[in-house]
């Protein structure tokens, strides 16, 4: 009998300089560096950049990096008038996903695959995801799409595009550390689908446009909306530890549960936590945490022995509600984070490229001849 790694569990297929997971001691680093200290003191412009060069800036190449992303914020004034005719029912994510598909037909550089046109596109991407991702969320709601400054940070700009205000210097931090947090994973299910589209030597646009569609499933990035939807459904904190009980006895799923490599907590789910404590104390707690605190309690008496613990998915809504940012948008602000591992990944692939190409084991019918139509 041949071995099958369903799902590709444990599957090596490449090296990477970039990140290191140990899902037993729930340990992340990228570069080496532990996800918590890049969070408590780093930004998303500066791990953008290590990721992509696989090395820390120094000051003035931070500052470069940092005003090119600032000079590629805007889109093309077709693509801003495309946008704002998108209908309204349809799913932020589907609309990210037609959008970055429809960027690259106005990057005359959308069909270098060579290392320095694949850095100069993730870059503009980097920069230009934000803007796409604020400006349908605003079609959405029928307001007016915000044009985006120059002023201010990657993460303030966002929130400053998104709501048509300013944000805080706190509400631009926090929202900062939760892409911190969210920029890269290893070989995630999406991060994965990038490279293998890469590998095939495809255009970093279509590597990007395979990943949004990858990240959106609620097993990966869209379990963010999945998990608000639960809480919604839950209610009250009174009501939570019956109704995950139920979903434990019926066999079904938690979501925001439960990860293929972590068998233990998930490091930024901790932070995420943190933070929520935080803002439960400081002003009472919400609603959404109380509710979290039991399911998480209830998750880890009931089924930590099966390694199933907190993911990042979590309480990463929670943090997002406090900035008064609608469940629907939740996905698309982890593709926001994830296009720097996306790029980054598939430019370390691509330099020692190999075609993705696994085999499944042949189950079908064997020695069989065409029968025709009729005869059927
Ligand atoms: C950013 C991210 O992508 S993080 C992941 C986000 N996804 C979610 O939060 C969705 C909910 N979680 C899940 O569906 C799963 O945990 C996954 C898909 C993420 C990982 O699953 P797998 O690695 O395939 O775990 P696997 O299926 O082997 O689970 C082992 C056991 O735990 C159970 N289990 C796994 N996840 C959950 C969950 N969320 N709720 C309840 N039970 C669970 C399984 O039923 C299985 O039980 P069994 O041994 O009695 O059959
Ligand atoms: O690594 C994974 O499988 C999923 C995950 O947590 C991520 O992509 O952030």
């Amino acid at each position: 009998m041949t071995d099958i790694a369903k799902g590709l569990e444990g599957v090596l297929f490449t090296e990477s300089k970039l990140t290191f997971i140990n899902g037993t001691e729930g340990i992340l680093t990228h570069l080496g560096i532990p996800i918590q200290e890049w969070a408590e003191n780093s930004t998303f412009e500066e791990l953008s950049f290590a990721l992509l060069h696989a090395r820390l800036p120094n000051a003035a190449e931070l500052a470069q990096f940092d005003a090119d992303l600032r000079a590629n914020r805007a889109l093309p004034e077709k693509l801003v008038e495309e946008i704002a005719t998108f209908p309204k029912h349809a799913h932020p994510m589907q609309t990210l996903r037609t959008a970055v598909s429809y960027l690259a037909l106005f990057d005359p550089q959308a069909e270098d695959t060579t290392p320095e046109g694949r850095y100069a596109i993730s870059l503009r991407l980097i920069a230009q995801m934000s803007t796409i991702i604020a400006a349908s969320a605003r079609t959405r709601e029928g307001q007016p799409i915000v044009a985006p400054r120059m002023d201010l940070t990657h993460a303030a700009n966002f929130l400053y595009m998104l709501t048509g205000k300013e944000p805080t210097p706190e509400q631009a931090r926090l929202f900062d550390i939760a892409l911190v947090l969210h920029a890269d994973h290893g070989m995630n299910a999406s991060t994965f689908t990038a490279i293998a589209t890469s590998s095939t030597l495809s255009d970093t646009y279509s590597c990007i446009v395979s990943a949004i569609g990858a990240l959106k499933g609620p097993l990966h990035g869209g379990a963010n909306e999945a998990v608000m939807d639960m809480l919604d459904e839950v209610g009250t904190p009174d009501k939570a530890a019956e109704y995950i009980g139920g979903k434990l006895d019926r066999k079904e799923k938690i979501m925001g549960v439960g990860h293929r490599v972590y068998k233990y907590f998930d490091p930024r789910s901790r932070v995420l936590r943190d933070y929520a404590e935080h803002v439960a104390n400081k002003e009472g707690k919400s609603t959404y945490y109380q509710i979290l605190e039991t399911i998480e309690k209830t998750v880890v008496e009931r089924i930590g022995s099966k390694g199933i613990y907190p993911n990042v998915d979590f309480y990463s809504g929670t943090v997002y509600s406090d900035l008064g940012i609608r469940k629907e948008y939740f996905t698309p602000i982890f593709a926001l984070a994830r296009i720097s591992g996306w790029c980054a990944s598939v430019n370390e692939y691509t330099k020692d490229n190999r075609l993705l190409r696994p085999d499944a084991v042949y189950t079908g019918a064997t020695d069989a001849h065409y029968v025709k139509l009729q005869d059927r």
